[in-house]
């Protein structure tokens, strides 16, 4: 199978779809690889590292396009790379498309087959390809937070471990997941005074047994969320409903409750965030306010620390990568009910049910989809 890799062209977006050792590995499986000159460069990547582990480097995202069977990416393609899928192609790539009804159109208009990074399942009930990113996501957002917190960013001046004498900063993490998880690790490893919120008693229980020393849980209710936040002086929406948009758990209302200068850091807002007043926003101009409020909504937060991220996201998706180019994409989705849950989109029809749900477009069975 010829497998491309363009540059990715979303702001500020410096991942790759996939490093050289996954390429090497690639073409070890007989597979040919078509870097587009450059894709690696923001992760530290040259050209001359493809090139050592085999690859073909390609002048321009049309030829990459053009000239491959699966194309592999990091971020939902772009209204000019839509443009270049075709019929028959498989494009394996974060989607995000309950938020994105431009998107979904695009893509099945092009009639090309879809699998989404972000609903790929494992055994355990979890998402292997959105965990490496929500590993690095929930460890950036205490930090971006804690800038976000700064006098001069327009934050509340408050620092997140106190010092001694003064209170430590109040963080409340929302959806106590992956994302939670780690955000939460992290802001306590600062100091802060941390409370995590999920709807889930296994997770609370686990979150409790490991836990429990470094950070508080509580069950999330909206009269629980509406106390934690308004004593907030950083709040971290974490929650996730698989494929679907995410639930408003923060109204604007609420927000003339809250600390003046607290931070909303929306880690959700890939799947339309989970704060009524939460609008995506890029590396190059990542806060916003509303109502004295600080928001950061930056939806590729991994980008920020692209080499870790593309290293991290490379591991997680290489094995699938291998199935669906050794096998094709039928034989792999046939052989893997999990990833089989990543298909989204195939030759004009959605497949996902929480997609076609939030934007209230007709789908059809993955499995059916395997007969087309
Ligand atoms: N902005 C960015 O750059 C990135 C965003 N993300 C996004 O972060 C979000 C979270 O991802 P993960 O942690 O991997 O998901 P996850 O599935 O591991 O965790 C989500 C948690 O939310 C909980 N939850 C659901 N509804 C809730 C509610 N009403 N109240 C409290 N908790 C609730 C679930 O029980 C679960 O524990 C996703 O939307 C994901 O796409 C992930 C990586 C990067
Ligand atoms: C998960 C995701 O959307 C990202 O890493 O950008
Ligand atoms: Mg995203």
């Amino acid at each position: 199978m010829k497998i491309g890799c363009p540059t990715e062209i979303k702001p500020q977006e410096f991942r790759v779809g996939m490093t050289p050792d996954a390429t090497r590995e690639a073409i070890a499986h007989g597979h040919d690889v078509l870097i587009q000159s450059g894709a690696g460069n923001g992760a530290g990547f040259t050209d001359e590292d493809y090139t050592a582990a085999g690859a073909a480097i390609i002048g321009t995202a049309a030829e990459v396009f053009e000239k491959s069977d699966m194309i592999v990416k990091v971020k939902e393609p772009q209204a000019g790379e839509r443009k270049m899928l075709r019929e028959g192609q498989l494009l394996f790539t974060y989607l995000h498309l309950a938020p994105d009804p431009e998107q979904t159109k695009d893509l099945m208009d092009s009639g090309c087959t879809a699998i989404a990074y972000e609903t790929v399942t494992d055994a355990n009930g979890g998402l292997p390809l959105l965990a490496p990113m929500s590993e690095v996501a929930g460890r950036l957002a205490p930090q971006v937070g804690s800038w976000t917190l700064q006098k001069a960013n327009g934050g509340r001046g408050v620092l997140m471990g106190g010092v001694p004498g003064v209170a430590p900063a109040k963080v409340v993490v929302i959806g106590g997941g992956v994302v939670g998880t780690h955000a939460a690790k992290i802001a306590a490893g600062m100091g802060a005074d941390v409370t995590v919120l999920d709807r889930s008693l296994p997770r609370l229980r686990y979150l409790d047994d490991v836990y429990g020393g470094a950070f508080k849980n509580q069950y999330s209710t909206a009269g629980a969320t509406a106390e934690l936040v308004r004593e907030a002086d950083m709040v971290i929406g974490a929650v996730l409903i698989p494929g679907a948009a995410a639930p408003k758990l923060v109204t604007r209302a609420q927000l003339s409750e809250m600390k003046p200068g607290a931070a909303l850091v929306d880690v959700a807002i890939d799947q339309g965030g989970c704060f009524e007043t939460s609008r995506a926003t890029t590396h190059a101009d990542p806060i916003y306010e509303v109502d004295g409020i600080m928001h950061y909504c930056v939806a590729n937060m991994p980008g920020a620390v692209a080499r870790t991220s593309t290293q991290a996201l490379g591991n997680a998706t290489l094995p699938f990568l291998l199935n669906l180019a050794n096998k094709g994409w039928k034989q792999a989705c046939e052989d893997d009910p999990h990833l089989l849950n990543g298909l989204n989109v195939h030759a004009g029809q959605l497949t996902y049910y929480a997609v076609g749900k939030a934007l209230g477009i007709d789908v059809i069975s993955p499995a059916l989809a395997l007969k087309n």
